[in-house]
């Protein structure tokens, strides 16, 4: 007998790589009440969805997944008390956010040209977003250290305090939200830190919106010498702050890691675990992979920078996703949390640049160093 999942709209490929073994219904997450889990066997959400004995008190369901890197929307410890398996997918869109973070410094005036001359790039939070950043930026020969107070700082290649990562250059915010003492990360970004980020650096959150104190971060830029900003995650999400996204340089509806091969990658994970936990057929998971993707190059761009403007910029473009959220806060102000849900969506099937093959003229000294550093194939 087939097993009955319940799984949200916005997680593709499920009926391709889960077909033969369950049932599969959609919902809404955002919406998403106890009556609908109650005979499920399975339950897979996004983060909008709320997953707690609220929602499942008295259902049927053993496996609850989640096709996201974070789980601060989960109940984790009232899952294992119910004995309720739980699988999340950190790591399947890693490398997602990794390129909206190259995109966000290679669209920020000169940040890029600064960092290959020696600046330095600081991370909060070496999970596997912060260590894919790293290793990017190793390829790449830019400087960088970590900051993960939950690490041994000798798992950590280049560690630095919080004071270290908050005086370099650009300050890139990967902390999974939690409240959890001794090293909350809910408002690590507090008044008093975002007064000492001065105004030549740029400080990325793609992590939570509440890891900042949005209220602060709006006073801080709102001050003559305020720093630039790029958020793509914001407090009380899909409500947000429009007159902080006035003040960002860019601003993104929570897209960061919204690639299709991200996205794939999750569901593929959500089915292996589902199948291996009930000891069911592995999936088939040929079914649910992005085809590969092509690229080419002009024959001279003229530095490194140039290189990876030529090559991310062909699979993505953040100004594109600022723009798009900031017609909707000009359009329909009143409505933004729903134009916010809609634009995550009918998000575009983005590509990742990693894994993706150069065609034409076999690239040469720095372009190919710099292709091969951003994980592109040269043909
Ligand atoms: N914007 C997006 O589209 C997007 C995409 C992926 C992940 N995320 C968010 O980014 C977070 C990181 O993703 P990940 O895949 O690396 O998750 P992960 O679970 O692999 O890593 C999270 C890391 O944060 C660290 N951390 C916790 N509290 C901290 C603190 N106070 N200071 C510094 N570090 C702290 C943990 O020790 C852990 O190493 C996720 O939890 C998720 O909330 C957002
Ligand atoms: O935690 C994550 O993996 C990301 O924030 C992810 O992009 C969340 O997407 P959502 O579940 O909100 O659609």
């Amino acid at each position: 007998m087939k097993l009955k999942l319940v799984a949200d709209e916005n997680i593709p490929g499920i009926e391709d790589l889960l077909g033969p073994v369950a049932h599969i219904t959609r919902v809404a997450g955002r919406d998403l009440q106890a009556e609908a889990v109650r005979d499920a066997d399975a339950l897979f959400v996004r983060s909008v969805t709320q997953v707690d004995a609220g929602l499942l008190e008295g259902s049927r369901v053993r496996f609850v997944g989640t096709a996201t890197a974070g789980t601060d929307h989960i109940d984790k410890v009232w899952l294992r008390q119910q004995q309720i398996a739980f699988h999340s997918c950190a790591g399947s869109n890693a490398n997602a956010v990794v390129e909206y973070v190259l995109a966000a410094i290679a669209e920020t005036g000169d940040t890029l040209e600064r960092l290959f001359a020696g600046a330095r790039v600081g991370i909060v939070g070496y999970g596997h977003v912060g260590r894919s950043l790293a290793a990017r930026l190793d390829a790449l020969a830019i400087e960088w250290c970590a900051y993960d107070p939950w690490m041994d700082k000798g798992a950590i290649a280049r560690p630095g305090t919080l004071a270290d990562v908050n005086a370099s250059d650009v300050i890139c915010i990967h902390a999974e939200l939690t409240r959890r003492e001794p090293w909350p990360s809910h408002h690590l970004y507090d008044a008093a830190a975002l007064d000492a980020i001065r105004s030549s650096q740029l400080l990325i959150n793609a992590s939570r919106g509440p890891v900042v104190d949005n209220a602060a971060l709006k006073q801080r830029l709102s001050a003559a010498n305020a720093p630039v900003a790029v958020l793509d995650v914001w407090e009380q999400e899909p409500q947000l702050d429009l007159e902080l996204l006035e003040l960002v340089r860019f601003g993104s509806a929570h897209i960061a890691g919204y690639s299709i091969d991200g996205k794939l990658r999750a569901s593929r994970m959500l089915a292996e675990a589902l199948t291996g936990s009930l000891g069911l057929k592995p999936p088939v998971v040929g079914s649910a992979t992005a085809p590969q993707l092509e690229l080419g190059l002009g024959t001279g761009p003229a530095d490194r920078a140039a290189v990876v403007r030529g090559l991310l910029g062909q699979v993505y473009r953040l100004a594109e996703d600022d723009q798009l959220l900031r017609s909707k806060a000009n359009d329909v102000p009143e409505c933004i949390g729903t134009a916010f849900d809609e634009l995550r969506r009918g998000y575009r099937q983005r590509r990742e640049l990693a894994g993706a093959v150069l065609v034409g003229l076999r690239p040469q000294g720095f372009v190919r160093d710099i292709a091969a550093a951003l994980g592109v194939l040269c043909a």
